[in-house]
């Protein structure tokens, strides 16, 4: 493992299909042109709009998105991980799906989102997502990349559960993946501490693609797709317009860190 470049990409995706996998196409051919070579895209990054449409068009987005994934990264020789998309369980359910692809085309990690979210908040959102997605029931998978080090995958709603990046750096994590869609209500007080948190408690790097903006009805995301460094330092924030984070993901760094703060090493219970 070499230092190398990631990209989170930071959309505003709509309840269009076709218009979401352009505009995603462009960020990564803009992320490839500054020398990315593993790239993140955020939840819901090819369909984001009412459960009823996402369920009715459940098929058609779970094969245009793995095509699409598999398609760019081969054409760009990068890896590519799509944050999360519907893919079919039964008529009424679908799987909150991220997949991860190597720069030959080939799926190397599939995720399905474990924590669903299911929230009331205080502003008067609801949010029920087991409406229309089953919960995943495995722990997420790690991918050991001779080039990029070992990815681990997780969404959005998950970065509040610390349990699963422990499980994923005991499994030898050197990059957490935390592709998200936050509301807009939470995301101002949660979302930076928790990716920092993270990538802190686990001496860890986390790229964290993002959706930001008006989407569609009431739906208004955080934005600020980031990339935080194992020491919680914000190396890339993409702010609150759609876009790209860029950052040096650094061996040496890692290695740095985890000597100077061995926390990993220091767990008495388990
Ligand atoms: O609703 C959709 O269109 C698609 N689904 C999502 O965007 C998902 C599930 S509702 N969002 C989250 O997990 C937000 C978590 C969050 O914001 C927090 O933990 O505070």
């Amino acid at each position: 493992m070499k230092p190398y470049l990631a990209a989170a990409i930071q959309m505003t995706s709509v309840p269009d299909l076709e218009k979401n996998l352009i505009q995603a196409e462009e960020f990564i051919e803009l992320a490839v042109r500054r020398g990315a070579e593993l790239i993140g895209l955020p939840e819901n990054f090819s369909f984001m709009g009412t459960e009823e449409e996402k369920l009715q068009l459940a098929e058609t987005i779970a094969h245009k998105s793995e095509k699409f994934l598999k398609t760019m990264a081969q054409r760009f020789q990068v890896t590519l991980l799509g944050g999360g998309f519907p893919v079919p369980v039964s008529d009424r359910k679908v799987y909150n799906t991220a997949l991860l692809i190597d720069p030959t085309g080939t799926e190397v990690a599939r995720y399905e989102k474990v924590h669903l979210f299911d929230v009331n908040l205080p502003d008067g959102n609801t949010y029920w997502e087991s409406n229309t997605v089953q919960s995943g029931t495995q722990l997420p998978p790690t991918y050991a990349s001779e080039a990029l080090g070992t990815l681990g995958i997780s969404v959005c709603y998950d970065v509040r559960f610390p349990e699963l990046y422990r499980h994923l750096s005991l499994k030898n994590t050197d990059v957490f993946f935390i592709p998200a869609a936050f509301t807009a209500y939470t995301g101002k007080d949660h979302w930076q501490v928790l990716v920092q948190a993270r990538a802190i408690e686990n001496t860890c790097y986390a790229i964290a693609p993002a959706q930001t903006g008006r989407h569609y009805a009431m739906r208004q995301t955080h934005g600020h797709a980031m990339i935080v460094d194992p020491w919680g330092v914000i190396l890339a924030d993409a702010g609150d317009r759609p876009g790209v984070a860029i950052a040096e993901i650094d061996p040496f760094r890692l290695e740095q860190v985890r000597r100077q703060m061995p926390c990993l090493q220091h767990r008495v219970f388990n």
